[in-house]
């Protein structure tokens, strides 16, 4: 991305604060008039002096001058105050506004994209929030540059060259002659210096992250023995991080020598010329310092530019992945216009092939009918496709090849976010959010009373542990154990209370007492409406009113239990094997010899 693009990309951001831009370009054109009072009121103050000397005057006849000269300086040193306060505030404020506008646009469109945006291999969650933090911290640095430093020292450093070339053109070209090779010396510090802060900051995250993946992963470090490996390992990042750490301290020293040598060669060619001039009588004994003043205002922004273009640098670098975010108009989640009002619920889906975007083929010639008001179990192997094809119920993907319909129309014509508030889901590994139990319930109706949020927790057999917590319903969420919060996101469920309910290992972390609870819970919601679930466990799916069973991304038999088992095909097999591993024979005999009924339990 060039600069001219990016500029392009952030006028429209800019423009709101036209009027801020503005009055900070006026402020920055009187701060530069302003920045020259000091040599004028020096020359003028050495040659008044000389004069008063000349003619043998004193203290007395010179009290004048310095009160003059007190008044001038004070007076411009308060305007110069409230100009750089001025400029910087505003300079600031649109920084800080433009930024605010960027963050919230990037947010809406990561919102707005599908999931297989996601799971694109650049935009996974810790890389998409440092595309988006790096982006807007690059861009700002470029519009801060831009009003605070660039802008008004840049200025300053023109108004004092043409006001030097105006009072004497020889000394002009002696400053002019020394910028080129400033210049140099400044590009060269930046190209030494290129990327080697980016580097540093990538270092820098590498630790940080590196000491929480230390926390997070504790457990399992500790268990295997591994401190030493991660000590060694943090040691090695360390030590690069000290090596580029001193690397850019040296560069930055040896150039910022070179500099200020360059800038007191600039000095010392002034003051012989200007001595000179003084001396031929060509100009006044102030103009010396009054040029050596004004060189020093030349050369004040030149000090800064390897900075500044390093950080331009950074920006051309990071703003184009900020902008891919915002411009990945193909990952907008399509959404259709028909409204889900009076749903019966009934999926047809025919001939589906999915593939992720990853290029794996979760489904191949898929086709299954999932009746309105029944519930349909989904049974297979690990990584047949079963939640592939629930993922594609919620409209979170669309399928390569094939047709899928519900209730006779097909479900891209159905508006997505309508379609969704119709849909229940839940998952075996439920997304807790960073907030109160009672916040995380109320996710399932944004409105919801405390009196129905507490009715949901009572279905979902999680009211009373609640209120076992010191704090109750506001307790910290993500401090419950993996099994009540499974339960949050059932109550969710029983909040939401939609038509169409997707159940994916409901009870895949839940005890036997809360899976039994729960099971008698789901049979109650279950009642008229359009159920789809999936489960290892057994005793979830026998009574389903249809069983459809996968395998590798297969549909390969589907009926009730009665007929599959009857079958004995991959339904059969599981069944036995699932049997097997309970240990049912046993545990049937166990309860046949304690004279309890066996036929209940083993169903
Ligand atoms: N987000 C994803 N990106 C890429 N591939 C995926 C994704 N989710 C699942 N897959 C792949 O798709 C295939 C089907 O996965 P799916 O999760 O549908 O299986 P499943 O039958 O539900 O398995 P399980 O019983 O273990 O949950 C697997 O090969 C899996 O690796």
């Amino acid at each position: 991305m060039s600069l001219w693009e990016i500029i392009k990309r952030l006028y429209p951001y800019v423009l709101p604060y036209r009027a801020l831009v503005l009055a900070t370009l006026l402020l920055t054109l009187v701060g530069s008039l302003a920045a020259q009072v000091n040599p004028f009121v020096l020359r003028y103050t050495v040659d008044t002096v000389q004069g008063l000397l000349n003619q043998n005057k004193g203290l007395t006849q010179g009290a004048d001058l310095l009160l003059i000269v007190t008044a001038l300086l004070l007076g411009k040193e308060i305007i110069n105050t409230g100009i750089q306060f001025g400029q910087k505030f505003y300079g600031e404020k649109i920084r800080i506004n433009v930024s605010s506008t960027l963050v919230r646009d990037a947010v809406h469109k990561v919102l707005s994209y599908e999931l297989g945006f996601y799971s694109d291999s650049g935009n996974q969650t810790g890389k998409l929030q440092t595309r988006i933090d790096r982006g807007v911290e690059s861009l700002m640095k470029l519009v801060q540059n831009f009003f605070i430093d660039i802008l008004p020292l840049f200025a300053n450093s023109i108004v004092a060259l043409v006001i030097m070339f105006m009072a004497n053109v020889y000394v002009g070209l002696v400053a002019v002659a020394v910028l080129p090779v400033y210049f140099w010396l400044s590009y060269r510090q930046a190209d030494k210096l290129n990327g080697t802060r980016r580097a540093l900051r990538g270092l820098r995250e590498a630790r940080s992250q590196g000491l929480v993946n230390l926390i997070d992963s504790a457990v399992v470090i500790k268990s295997f023995v591994r401190e030493d490996y991660e000590e060694q390992k943090q040691a090695q990042v360390q030590q690069n991080l000290q090596e580029a750490q001193l690397q850019t301290r040296k560069t930055n020293f040896l150039y910022d020598g070179l500099k200020t040598f360059t800038e007191q060669i600039g000095v010392v060619l002034i003051i012989i010329l200007t001595a000179y001039l003084v001396l031929d009588r060509q100009i006044s004994i102030g103009a010396i310092m009054f040029h050596i003043l004004l060189f020093n205002n030349v050369s004040a922004p030149i000090r800064q530019l390897h900075r500044i273009y390093d950080e331009m640098n950074d920006a051309l670098t990071y703003s184009e992945g900020f902008f891919d975010i915002l411009d990945a108009n193909d990952a907008v989640e399509p959404t259709g216009q028909l409204l889900p009002d009076h749903l019966q619920g009934t999926f047809d889906i025919c001939h589906v092939d999915f593939t992720y975007p990853s290029g794996t083929q979760a489904l191949h010639d898929v086709c299954l009918t999932i009746e309105a008001g029944k519930t349909t179990a989904l049974v297979g192997l690990s990584g047949a496709g079963k939640s592939t094809i629930i993922n594609l119920l919620c409209k979170f993907y669309a399928p390569d090849r094939g047709k899928m319909l519900l209730d006779g129309q097909p479900l891209a014509d159905y508006n997505t976010h309508a379609l969704r508030q119709q849909i229940g889901l839940v998952l075996q590994k439920n997304h807790i959010f960073k907030g109160t139990i009672e916040e995380n319930i109320r996710y399932g109706v944004m409105d919801a009373t405390l009196d129905q949020i507490k009715a949901a927790a009572r279905q979902a057999y999680l009211h009373e542990q609640i209120l076992e917590l010191p704090k109750g319903y506001q307790s910290d969420a993500q401090q419950l154990s993996g099994g009540q919060q499974q339960r949050i996101a059932i109550a969710r469920l029983f909040l939401k209370n939609p038509p169409i309910i997707f159940l994916d290992e409901p009870t895949a972390s839940l005890d036997a007492i809360a899976t039994e609870q729960i099971k008698n819970s789901l049979e109650a919601i279950k009642q008229g409406r359009t159920v789809v679930i999936i489960s290892h466990s057994l005793a979830q799916i026998v009574d389903a009113d249809c069983i459809y069973v996968m395998k590798q991304g297969r549909m390969v038999e589907s009926g009730t239990h009665e007929q599959l088992y009857d079958r004995r095909g991959t339904y059969r097999e599981i069944f036995d094997a699932s049997a097997r591993s309970l240990n049912i024979e046993k545990l049937a005999r166990v309860m046949v010899d304690d004279g309890d009924e066996v036929e209940d339990t083993v169903g």
